[in-house]
């Protein structure tokens, strides 16, 4: 079986085409423009490139940017400070740090500092507890992007057997939670679960996210199963760096029945997700109905 690509470029472009449609309406009705105000501490190349990635969207789809772009050095302090002045102004309905934050930083406290309703990143502790007891909440764009294209893909998942290679805060937990709330039979496991092979070999939907490049081969996945890979590696390769997944995708579109690639699959819908998250807190805070297919 040659697996079915799930082309998750295209997929995030329908998404920012959808949340450009709504942006549309919201000024034209309602005089009101989504603001999302990024916060990037230091110079860590991939993440310059994210931000930049995240700030040329957001203005794309129609809504206002605002950039922090703060030297390694700032303390906890100043970075609190800013968060507290993102928090209170009006124009601002969506507020991401990005990650990772220098080590001086604490991150938790530093996420936790964040109204929840403007945490697009769905991290603070109150989202992630919302999350958990299936209560409204802002949702992590990453699991947010697989849990849309598996949707896509498979239609309804109830009943289905869902494993979730990968017990991240950002990623592994949250998907888990999303794919329970689509009434999966989730299994969270991760470098240490005895037999890993096996255990993936049960799902119908395999989501790596396990951050070792190329681990998932072809053995690890069921026949006509879906596979979402969320790692991002970059690897030496015949002199060359190369972009591969956790998901070793040769082998695996060999057994599997469709696949995101990496490059071009989940990473793209992780920023779509971050601009229909801010849609959504947008709406949220002015009591207005929330876009429909855009959220959890
Ligand atoms: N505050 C946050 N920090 C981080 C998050 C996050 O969701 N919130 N996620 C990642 C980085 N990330 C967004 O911030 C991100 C990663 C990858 C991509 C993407 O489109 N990847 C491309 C490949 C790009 C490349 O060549 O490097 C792809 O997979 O096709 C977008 C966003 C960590 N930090």
């Amino acid at each position: 079986m040659t697996a079915k690509r799930i082309d998750g470029k295209a997929f995030a472009a329908g998404v920012r085409a959808q949340v450009a449609d709504h942006v549309a309406r919201l000024k034209a009705d309602h005089g009101l423009v989504p603001g999302l105000a990024v916060v990037l501490v230091g110079e860590d190349p991939a993440s310059q490139v994210y931000v930049g990635a995240k700030g040329k969207q957001t203005v794309e789809v129609g809504m206002a940017s605002f950039e922090h772009r703060l030297p390694a050095e700032t303390s906890e302090a100043e970075l609190l400070a800013l968060i507290d002045r993102l928090n209170r102004d009006p124009q601002v309905h969506g507020i991401l740090v990005q990650l990772p934050l220098p080590p001086h930083l604490n991150s938790d406290l530093v996420i936790n500092a964040l109204d929840p309703a403007k945490d697009v990143d769905g991290f603070h502790i109150s989202n992630v507890g919302r999350l958990g007891t299936g209560q409204k909440s802002m949702v992590p764009c990453t699991p947010l992007g697989c849990l849309m294209m598996l949707r896509d893909h498979l239609g309804n998942l109830s009943g289905m057997n869902a494993v979730v290679v990968g017990r991240s805060n950002i990623v592994g937990k949250p998907m888990a939670q999303l794919l329970l709330g689509d009434s999966c039979t989730v299994t969270i496991a991760h470098s240490r679960t005895k037999d890993l092979a096996a255990v993936c070999r049960g799902a119908d939907i395999l989501v790596a996210a396990v951050g070792r490049p190329e681990m998932i081969t072809g053995d690890f996945v069921k026949p006509g199963a879906t596979v979402i890979d969320v790692g991002i590696n970059r690897i030496e390769r015949d002199g060359k760096t190369k972009l591969v997944g956790d998901v070793d995708h040769a082998s695996a579109a060999e057994v599997a029945g469709a696949i995101t690639p990496v490059p071009g699959g989940v990473g793209p819908m992780t920023i779509a997700c971050l601009l229909a998250n801010t849609l959504t807190a947008c709406c949220r805070a002015n009591g207005l109905p929330e876009p429909q297919g855009l959220t959890a």
